[in-house]
This record gives structure tokens, sequence and C-alpha cells, in this order.
């Protein structure tokens, strides 16, 4: 079991809702990337897969569980199977790269074992397996602070690796990444996640990443679903809708979107493969 969404509804502390009605079933091993316009809602709806947030209304499902029904025990233990890599990973900038990647495994370990471990490397060749595809083993022990944010991405990536999580999310994991590095990146996080049959949700802002890499694409669209898609079935038309800003317009909206330029004019397109 991967994740269930039923009628999901979320309202951030004293702001407006930022997730409305969502109804989503991503079965374990899908890989899905979730693309939209700026709050639209996708680091809310990552961080309420994360157990970071819980819904206002509406049943969450995560790996079988319903976290809003567990107590702390449970909910740590959910949380362990669970890998968040972030747009800015929040690595402590004088922590050594192998220290940070262990720590994705803390929540597996005892006090003690877990304790040890930030302060002496226990694992140094489980840590390098991880940073060996992220092409990453020569920073083995230099300080997070004296990497780039591109290399600072694929360590978090490598520390959910080394964490083994059943469902992996990442938001917006190759922003700070060139091009051609964060394509790279995105196939391999693809391919690992298809060898490991882990469930993969990626917000994208990079959409021909999206359509490139994972075989079902989600379109969001101020906190709704707008499509739900193989990505081979995701045309110009439904893009064209997904990104429609009203208030730019349609030159200033692709100027500001990676949307193809073959996109016409906004029109009234009605979203479809819900
Ligand atoms: N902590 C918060 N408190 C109040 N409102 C929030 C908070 N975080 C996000 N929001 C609001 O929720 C909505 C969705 O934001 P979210 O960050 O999920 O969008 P996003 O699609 O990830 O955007 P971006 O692509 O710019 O990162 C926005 O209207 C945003 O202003």
């Amino acid at each position: 079991m991967g994740v269930v969404l039923e009628g999901v509804g979320l309202t951030h502390a004293g702001g407006l809702p930022a997730l409305q009605g969502i109804d989503l079933r991503i079965e374990a091993g899908e890989r899905v990337a979730v693309i939209g316009s700026s709050g639209a809602g996708k680091t809310t709806l990552l961080r309420l897969l994360a157990t970071g947030l819980m819904p206002s209304n509406g049943r969450l499902m995560l790996l079988g569980q319903t976290p809003a029904q567990l107590g702390s025990a449970a909910l740590k233990k959910l949380r362990s199977r669970i890998g968040l890599i972030h747009q800015s990973p929040p690595l402590p900038p004088r922590q050594r790269v192998v220290t940070a990647v262990q720590a994705g495994r803390l929540g597996q370990w005892s006090l003690p074992r877990a304790l040890m471990s930030l302060c002496y490397p226990l694992d140094i060749d489980g840590v390098e397996q991880v940073l060996t595809p992220m092409d990453l083993t020569d920073k083995l022990f230099s300080r997070c602070d004296q990497l780039s944010g591109g290399q600072l991405q694929r360590v978090g990536i490598a520390r959910v690796l080394y964490q083994r999580a059943e469902l992996v999310l990442a938001d917006e994991p190759v922003a700070a990444m060139d091009p051609l590095l964060a394509d790279h990146t995105v196939a391999l996080l693809n391919r690992l996640a298809a060898e490991r049959q882990v469930t993969l949700v990626a917000s994208l802002h990079a959409v021909d990443l999206a359509l490139k890499h994972f075989p079902r694409v989600i379109g969001l669209r101020a906190g709704r679903v707008h499509f739900d898609c193989p990505a081979g079935q995701v045309t110009d038309a439904l893009l064209e809708s997904l990104y429609a800003n009203d208030e730019l317009g349609p030159v200033q909206a692709q100027a500001n979107h990676p949307v193809p330029q073959t996109f016409g004019p906004v029109a009234g397109v009605a979203p479809r493969c819900l």
C-alpha cells in the first residue's frame, strides 16, 4: 500500500486553504511527478505526505497507516519509513557529509547507537555506497558548508537512499543543479526508485524532466488536482490550462514558467485524465 488521500484539504495556520478536495491513490512502487505553478500547493502536499502536516479534513493513509490516528511512537516509526528530499537540505553547516548521510537512519537506530553515530562515523562503507551513484565519494569527509547547492541536494538524496525509505518524497530535488546534472539526477533517482521498488513522489518546476522521467504526472492548480495523467497523455493544452495566469496574461506566463513556446493562447481547456 502506497498513498491514499480521500477528500483531503489543508489550511495553514492563519492562511487560506492550500489544498482542497484532494483524491489520490498512489500504489507502492509508483513514480509520480507533481507539477504546477508557484503557490499551487506542491510543497504542502509533500509535507502532508511526510507527516509534517496533518490534513484539516479528509482522510490520509500512508504505507497502510492513518497518521492522524497514530501515537507518537508509532508516528516516529512510520516517519522512519518515509524519506523527504528537501529543496535546500537542512544540513548542519559544520557537519561532515558522512555524518549527514548516516543521519538518514537515526530514526531506525537505538538512542546510544544514534548518539554515537553523530560523534563517530559507524558505517563509512554504507555511506560510500550511496555517495557513489551521486558522484560524491570524494566529499565523504567534507563539511556541508564546503559544498555547492547542487552537491548539497545530492547529499540530501544520498541520505534518503541510505535511510532505505519505502516512500521517497522529493521537493524540487534538482532546483540548484545545472540542466545537464538535473536531468542526470532525476533519471538516477527514478532508476534507483524503480530498482528498489520504492514509491517516489517528486515536485518539479521543470516540466520537461517530469514528462521525460516519470510515468505519471499530477498537475496541481490552486490546491486542487487539475489533471492526473500518464506522462504520455499530458498534452500542451493541459499544461497551458495548468499554468494559465489570469493576472500575468499568456505572454508573461510563458516567460515565468518552463512551458514550451509551442503553447497557444490561454483558453478554457477542461482538464482530463483524472
Ligand atoms: N507556513 C505557511 N503558512 C501559511 N500559508 C502557507 C504556508 N506555507 C504555504 N502557504 C500557502 O499555501 C499555498 C501553497 O503553498 P506551497 O508552498 O505548497 O506551494 P508550491 O506549489 O510548493 O509553491 P512553490 O512552487 O512556489 O514552492 C500558498 O498560497 C502559500 O502562500
